[in-house]
């Protein structure tokens, strides 16, 4: 079989590990030959390609990004899109494309797969955001790389008494937000599910810090939201692709507290170190895992299916599935967020009876 990979959407660590494990799995296993498409769907249209092979992926296994390159370009942008993807099927003579990447590209090979392509798709994206796995490769990077963040600014803001925002990413979900707030012991988490007030937020700080404490974290997703009209948020660029270019919430809101409270904030914005450098074992795991997997749902014709993380378990579930509806963070994650959090005057958490919750009173 000749098969087709590419990666799309923002780069993630463990996608060199998808393609190794694919690699791999269809050169010795099942003697079958991998096209590496570069950029993304803009090789596919330019014929811009590499042949792929266990040597070429040697030593790739720790290395961030992509071997391939990534671009945020897709077919159907192109009037003549459709026309050069299937030229490239036939010159290449393709059985089969593998197409890693985020929800976005996942709709896109959907699309394809309607207009009769022979697809599989691998989720990828650190946000964590894509229904239907438990987890996608790059998260538990992401997750660390900002809890080792956090750690380092506890002793900072300690030293000098102040409030830290860190800001991470997260464009639509607080995955990363609230597994490295938890991680890193923040006080306050602000994740795009819940809108925050910004009233509530200074309440809090004002009344852990009256108490003794001497300085606060404040973990905030690059797409966290003010409740509407508690707080004046300007308008954000758009990139060329249409997407808005996030990252600014962590000074606006350090500025806002420091206004409001009086206590001394500073800002600390995580950015691309996330999504860069080596991948940690978990995701270099479950990458390789979704990479063998995807050759062997190629190998069985299961078209337009992802591979998935399902109670530890790789499932194939329709690709058609998994896109329109991000997977958001489990309720139950959500609530030790807000049990954590310095407690105001008037708190009231279900379950919990009021003679303990001021025992505990933070
Ligand atoms: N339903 C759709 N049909 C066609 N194109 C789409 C669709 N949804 C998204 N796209 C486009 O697909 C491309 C890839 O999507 P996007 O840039 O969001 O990356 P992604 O794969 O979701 O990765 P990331 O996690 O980094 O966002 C973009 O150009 C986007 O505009
Ligand atoms: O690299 P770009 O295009 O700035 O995209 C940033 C976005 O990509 C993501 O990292 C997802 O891949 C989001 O968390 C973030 O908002
Ligand atoms: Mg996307």
């Amino acid at each position: 079989m000749r098969i087709g990979i590419l990666t799309g959407g923002g780069d993630c660590p463990g996608l060199n590990a998808v393609i190794r494990g694919a690699v791999r799995a269809a050169e010795v296993t099942y003697d079958s030959t991998v096209v590496g498409f570069r950029n993304a769907w803009r090789g596919v249209m330019d014929n811009d390609f590499e042949l792929l092979d266990v040597d070429r992926c040697r030593g790739i296994l720790p290395l961030g990004g992509t071997i391939l390159g990534t671009s945020r370009d897709q077919p159907f942008a192109f009037e003549d899109g459709l026309k050069k993807v299937r030229k490239a099927y036939d010159r290449h003579g393709l059985d089969a494309i593998i197409g890693v990447g985020g929800e976005g590209s996942m709709s896109v090979l959907a699309r394809l797969h309607e207009n009769g392509f022979p697809i599989v798709g691998v989720p990828k994206t650190i946000d964590n955001d894509i229904s239907l796995t438990e987890m996608t490769f790059g998260f538990q990077t992401a997750v660390q790389i900002c809890t080792d963040a956090i750690d380092r600014l506890h002793t900072t803001a300690e030293s000098h008494h102040r409030v830290l925002v860190v800001e991470v990413m997260g464009r639509h979900v607080g995955h990363i937000a609230t597994w490295s707030g938890i991680a890193g012991g923040a006080a306050i988490t602000l994740v795009p599910e819940e809108p925050f007030d910004i009233g509530e937020v200074c309440e809090r700080i004002v009344h852990r810090h009256r108490k003794g404490r001497f300085a606060t974290i404040i973990v905030v997703a690059e797409g966290a939201l003010p409740q509407p009209g508690t707080m004046e948020l300007p308008e954000p660029e758009m990139d060329k692709y249409g997407h808005q270019i996030l990252g600014g919430i962590g000074s606006i809101l350090a500025r806002e507290i420091q206004g409001r409270t009086g206590i001394e904030s500073r800002m600390t914005a995580l950015g691309h170190i996330q999504r860069g450098g080596s991948p940690v074992a978990f995701d270099r795991v479950l990458g390789t895992r979704f990479g063998v997997a995807a050759v062997e749902a190629a190998l069985d014709g299961a078209w337009g299916q992802m591979v998935a993380l399902q109670q530890g378990h790789i499932v194939r579930v329709p690709i058609s599935d998994a896109v329109g509806q991000l997977k958001m963070v489990d309720a139950d994650l959500l609530r030790l967020n807000t049990m954590f959090q310095p407690r105001i005057p008037g708190d009231e958490y279900p379950g919990i009876p009021a003679d303990r919750l001021e025992r505990v009173e933070d």
